[in-house]
């Protein structure tokens, strides 16, 4: 059983993915308490994204251990390991995956459709708020996703991961888009806003200048 405050604990974790002559992920140990920010480095294929869909519950675990919120990944159906995910986890991706037509606002707000959980954590007006402290002004907070800049649709994207204050906020390269002031900017406001939310942050990126924001960093390979 998991420790209380513990929110991923990983142990002897293998995964490869099918044809390959080696495995992709091998990660002796990994434990992260409840709110921690942890920078996660590698070199490019070292498998910090495929990482980061076994956090996610993305890709099921092949061997080893793996426990999210305490629960056993290996143990737990796709269609357990994705409410988890709806629950418990915001996701940033590389690309941000926006659905272009719908506003920003309805962008951020799509996370909560999809679980009740997170909808009973999200007080009223959160989505706006969230949005604001991201730094979206809300003249843009109607206008669809598609009509943003690459910046803009970031914040938007933080802002969807972080509604309902989920326990973990996985981020994949989220910005490799943005120039340094851009990029310093929203670097503060996210682990300003997951340490607001309580949310643990696993940040992923090449950019090794990141890593000193962050007390601990983690490399992977
Ligand atoms: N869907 C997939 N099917 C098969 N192999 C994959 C798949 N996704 C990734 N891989 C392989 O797994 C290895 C690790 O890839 P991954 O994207 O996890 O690394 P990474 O450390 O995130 O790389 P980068 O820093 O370049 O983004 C690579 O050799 C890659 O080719």
């Amino acid at each position: 059983m998991n420790a209380p405050g513990v929110v991923v604990d990983a142990q002897d974790l293998r995964f490869r993915w099918p044809g390959a002559a080696a495995d992709t992920v091998v990660l002796p140990a990994l434990r992260i308490a409840a709110g921690e920010q942890v920078f996660l480095r590698g070199a490019s294929g070292s498998g910090k994204s495929t990482l980061l869909s076994l956090l996610a519950g993305v890709l099921p675990p092949q061997a080893g251990r793996l426990q999210v919120l305490g629960q056993d990944l290996a143990m737990l159906s796709g269609p357990a390991r994705d409410r988890l995910r709806a629950d418990h986890l915001g996701v940033i991706f590389q690309q941000f995956n926006l659905l272009p037509w719908l506003s920003a606002h309805d962008n951020v707000t799509l996370a909560l459709r999809f679980s009740t959980r997170r909808r009973a954590q999200a007080a009223e007006g959160e989505a706006g708020r969230l949005l604001g402290a991201m730094g979206l002004a809300d003249a843009l907070w109607r206008r669809p996703a598609a009509q943003l800049s690459v910046g803009q649709q970031q914040r938007v994207a933080a802002a969807r991961a972080l509604i309902g204050r989920p326990a973990l906020i996985l981020a994949d390269e989220p910005t490799s888009a943005l120039d340094e002031d851009a990029r310093d900017a929203f670097m503060a406001l996210l682990m300003q806003c997951c340490a607001e939310a309580g949310s643990a942050l696993v940040f992923v990126s090449h950019d090794v200048r990141l890593a000193q924001r962050f007390s601990r960093v983690e490399v992977l390979g």
